[in-house]
Order: C-alpha cells, then structure tokens, then sequence
C-alpha cells in the first residue's frame, strides 16, 4: 500500500511550459485519473512520476519518502503503456518475468509470479504463444500482467485502452478496475476519454494547459464543475448567456428570481438531461423559453434534440421516446430550464452559482 504526494511540480520543454505548478495527493489504494484534453500535460506527468524524465522542480514523495532522485527501475513502479510495449520475439511467460528477472529473482519464484499474474489477467494457459498470435486486448493484459509481477507499490497506466476497439475498451477497462480493487494497489491511470474517467475512478484530476483545473470523485467532477472548461469536457453541457440583476437572471427575452448576491453577464449551464420540452407542466423555477427543433438524433434508449432558442443553441435529451419523430424538425417547442439544474458560470470561468445542482 502507497499513498503519493506530489508537490510543486513543473516541467518545460526547451522553452514551453508543460506541468505549471502541480500538487497531488494520491491515497493509498486509491484509482486516480488524469483527465484532459490532448496536449495538456497527463504523459508527462506521468512519466515524470515513472522516473522516464526529470521535473525541473518540485517533489515526488511515495509513503513519506522522495522518490524523484532515484532512476525509474528503482522507483518500484508499474508502468502500463498505450502501444503495449511488450517484446513480439519472447513467450507471453517471458515477456511477464522481464521485470522480475531483471531483478535476478530466483527461478521457481518467477515462475510462480508469472503463473499468478496471468491468471489474474485471465491468460492463464497462453504462457508459450507469441504476442503476435494474440489480440489486442490480450497483448494488453501481457502488458498488465508484466507491470503487476513485479508488485509494484504504484501502477501507472498510460492510455491503455486507446489502442482497443469500443467494446473491448469496456471489457478491459471493467477488468483493470475489478483487479485494483482486488489488490488495492495505488493507481493513476491517464485517459483523455471523459466516459473512461468517470467509469473507472475513484477521484479524476480535470488536467487543462499544464494547470489543474479540478479534482473530485466522478460524481463531483459532473455534477459540481468548478470550472467552465471542467463542465465542457466531461460530459456534454449546454451553455446560454445571462446576465444577472437586481436578484433576478436573464436568459433570452425571460426574467426570473435567482437570489444570488452577484450581477453583470454569466454563462447559464445545464446537462442535456435537465432541460424538458413543453409537455411538462410548466412549475415555478423554471426559465420557459420559446424554441424551435433543428435536429433529433435517436439513439435507441434516447434521443437527443437540437434546439433553436431564443437565448441561443441548445441540446435536450429526452429519455426513453415514446414516440416517432417524423416531421418533428422544424416545429415551434417551447424549452424549460429548472433553476435548480443551472450551474452558472462568471465571465473568467470560475463557476459563480451552482443552485441545488451543489
Ligand atoms: N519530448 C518532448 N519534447 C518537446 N515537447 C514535448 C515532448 N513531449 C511532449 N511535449 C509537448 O508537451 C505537451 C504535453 O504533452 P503530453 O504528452 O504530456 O500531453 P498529453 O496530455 O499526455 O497528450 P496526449 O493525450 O496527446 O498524449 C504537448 O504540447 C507536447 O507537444
């Protein structure tokens, strides 16, 4: 067990500026996510962790010790990467016992963990075959494979889904979730797919530009975004222009009470699913807006509805459809927004009111 403290953490390459000034605090057995668009700093960040690259500042300290001067073979760390990065020449057993026998463990123990650590990935049986007489998803559980024989006091996954098709990405990503809890082994795993995130995780780290935007459970991370852009990536949120008053919010031609100490120009959020249409009654605390239908998109469970409103473009996504939407495009709807899913957002991004969505 290992917790992980990360402290004023930064990176640049030549003269960019990659990690800002990053602090962490992983706990012990914790599944912990880096979160974020492309570019904005989780692989460094993590092979900085690994010992691949060295932070131009800042500490790394693994249960009370730093960890950041030692080389990455003895950082006691398990690495999982995007492309496998397993051997195509040596047996799956072989390619499992690398790290152990680098570390000139005896004979019988490797064999033992190699067999110990297939079954736990579920290839036990495969240990003659080749990787390349394997799928995707199975050369991907070599890679877990050999990253956990060697009981490593921290697990870092790299993308590791990202190589798999739809389906399998679920089926692993349920498995590598099933084996962490089992073994309860500290783990930061990088994805820059929002759905992975919120499926696998015990708390996400929301990365943006370098800059830690928010950290938070799943359910935190979207349903309490604290910043604008937290709120745009994971998920889908709609965002309309507002302007607050005198204790009443504008959206569109509508004015409503929101007794929030605050005025001047927001951004009004709300979740697809939160927004009704019209045949809902209309109850108090909610902003009605006159729209029209540009678009639905049906997705069997769902359907989703892009819709014209007076205060701009918005997306509702009616639950279970009842019934055909044949010559729905086009038609007048009226649009209602309940205060109480309303995350407001000020101009600089900061969120400013998250009404009972808090
Ligand atoms: N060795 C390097 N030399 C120079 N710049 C680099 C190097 N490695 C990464 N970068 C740059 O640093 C920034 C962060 O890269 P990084 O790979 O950490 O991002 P990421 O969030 O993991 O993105 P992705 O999801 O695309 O892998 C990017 O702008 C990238 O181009």
């Amino acid at each position: 067990m290992a917790d992980l403290k990360i402290q004023g953490l930064a990176k640049s390459y030549k003269d960019v500026r990659v990690l800002e000034n990053i602090d962490l605090d992983i706990a012990s057995g914790e599944f912990f996510t880096l979160l974020g668009p492309s570019g904005c700093g989780k692989t460094t960040l993590l092979r900085t962790i690994a010992g691949f690259q060295h932070q131009d500042r800042g500490e790394i300290i693994v249960n009370g010790q730093r960890i950041d001067h030692k080389p990455a073979h003895k950082r006691d760390i398990g690495m999982v990467f995007q492309d496998y990065a397993i051997f195509p020449h040596l047996s799956v057993a072989d390619n499992v016992a690398f790290g152990l026998k680098a570390r000139s463990l005896p004979k019988g123990e490797i064999e033992a963990r190699v067999n110990e650590s297939l079954k736990m990935v579920r290839l036990d049986g495969y240990q003659d075959r080749l990787p390349g007489e394997m799928s995707g998803g199975q050369q991907q559980r070599i890679g877990l494979a050999r990253a956990m024989a060697i009981r490593p006091t921290l697990l870092l996954m790299d993308e590791p889904l990202s190589n798999l098709d739809a389906k399998l990405r679920i089926e692993l990503r349920e498995d590598i979730r099933d084996i962490q809890r089992r073994l309860g082994i500290t783990t930061i795993y990088v994805t820059h797919d929002q759905e992975e995130a919120l499926a696998v995780s015990d708390r996400i780290c929301v990365m943006n530009k370098g800059n830690i935007e928010q950290i938070g459970t799943p359910f935190e991370i979207y349903r309490k975004p604290l910043r604008r852009f937290a709120a745009s990536f994971v998920g889908t949120m709609n965002f309309l222009p507002g302007q607050l008053e005198g204790g009443r919010l504008r959206v569109g031609s509508q004015s409503i009470d929101y007794p929030v100490d605050a005025s001047g120009c927001v951004e009004v959020a709300i979740r697809p699913e939160n927004v009704a249409l019209a045949s809902a009654p209309l109850q108090e605390g909610m902003v009605a807006l006159k729209g029209e239908v540009l678009k639905i998109t049906f997705l069997g469970r769902e359907a989703h509805y892009t819709l014209r409103t007076e205060a701009g473009e918005i997306v509702a996504q009616v639950a279970d459809p009842a019934q055909d939407f044949i010559g729905m495009e086009g038609r007048a709807v009226e649009v209602r927004l309940p205060l109480q899913k309303l995350v407001l957002f000020h101009p600089n991004g900061d969120v400013l009111d998250a009404g009972q969505a808090r």
